[in-house]
């Protein structure tokens, strides 16, 4: 019998750049996922099957071996933590900076802060290396309100245009990490389906490279 490829793909903002690579690299789902309630799609390759789910279940997925290989954001897989799995490419989409950020004109307070954010473990990391001491706040979203509303005195969020900091009256203070999209790979796939996946990688590294020649 032969083998089965999984890959997972975060769905959301990520989706929409990733499956033209794919397609590029010679991968296309046999359906329009964007129209369909599925979540597991056949693809024109046979033993190839596509999940999409959320971004942050992507590295559970590989990290567990229920994937093969999967697509997420750097924020995502470092706070996940991704232990045993490898990253072998730079998708080279979805590029942001991972940032602390406040009100506009406010220092940082002295003593333990209060941050509010989605990357707890991430934030607990730096305020450490910091030498701050940091009491995190778990939210999921829209995070620029909680300086607002005295919820947080700062935040780790995603910025992109600065747009949404600015919208707020929030501005952006230090740079936590650089962040693009990475395509990643599980412990077992590399070990027993490498004939599979080295060619993938391959391909969409081309497919990268090829991206990469038109915006430039
Ligand atoms: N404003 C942005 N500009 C560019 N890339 C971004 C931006 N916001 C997030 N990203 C990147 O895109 C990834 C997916 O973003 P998306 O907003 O779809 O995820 P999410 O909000 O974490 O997902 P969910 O809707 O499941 O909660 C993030 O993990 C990050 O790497
Ligand atoms: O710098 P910008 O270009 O304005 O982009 C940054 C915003 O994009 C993301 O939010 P998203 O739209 O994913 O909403 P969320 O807050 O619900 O995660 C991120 O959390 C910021 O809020």
């Amino acid at each position: 019998m032969s083998q089965e490829l999984i890959i997972a793909l975060s769905k959301g903002r990520i989706l929409n750049e990733t499956l033209p690579l794919f397609e590029q690299a010679g991968i296309h789902p046999l359906e329009d996922v964007r129209k369909s309630r599925k979540l597991i799609f056949d693809t024109n390759i046979e033993n190839v099957k596509l999940i999409i789910i959320r971004a942050v279940d992507v590295p559970t997925y590989v990290e567990l071996g229920a994937a093969d290989m999967g697509v997420a954001g750097k924020d995502v897989l470092m706070e996940h933590g991704a232990k045993g799995i490898y990253e072998p490419l730079d998708l080279n989409i979805a590029r942001c900076r991972l940032m602390t950020a406040g009100m506009k004109e406010q220092k940082r307070p002295t003593g333990r802060i209060r941050v509010a954010t989605k990357f707890v473990n991430v934030a607990k990391r730096y305020y450490a290396e910091q030498g701050v001491q940091a009491d995190l706040i778990k939210l999921y979203g829209g995070m620029e309100l909680a300086p607002i509303m005295d919820l947080a005195d700062e935040i780790v969020d995603i910025v992109d245009t600065g747009n949404t900091l600015k919208a707020n009256g929030l501005e952006a203070r230090e740079e936590i990490a650089d962040i693009s999209t990475r395509l990643v790979v599980s412990q077992g796939a590399i070990k027993m389906k490498n004939s599979l996946v080295q060619p993938i990688i391959q391909k969409l590294s081309a497919a990268v490279e090829a991206a990469r020649q038109t915006d430039s």
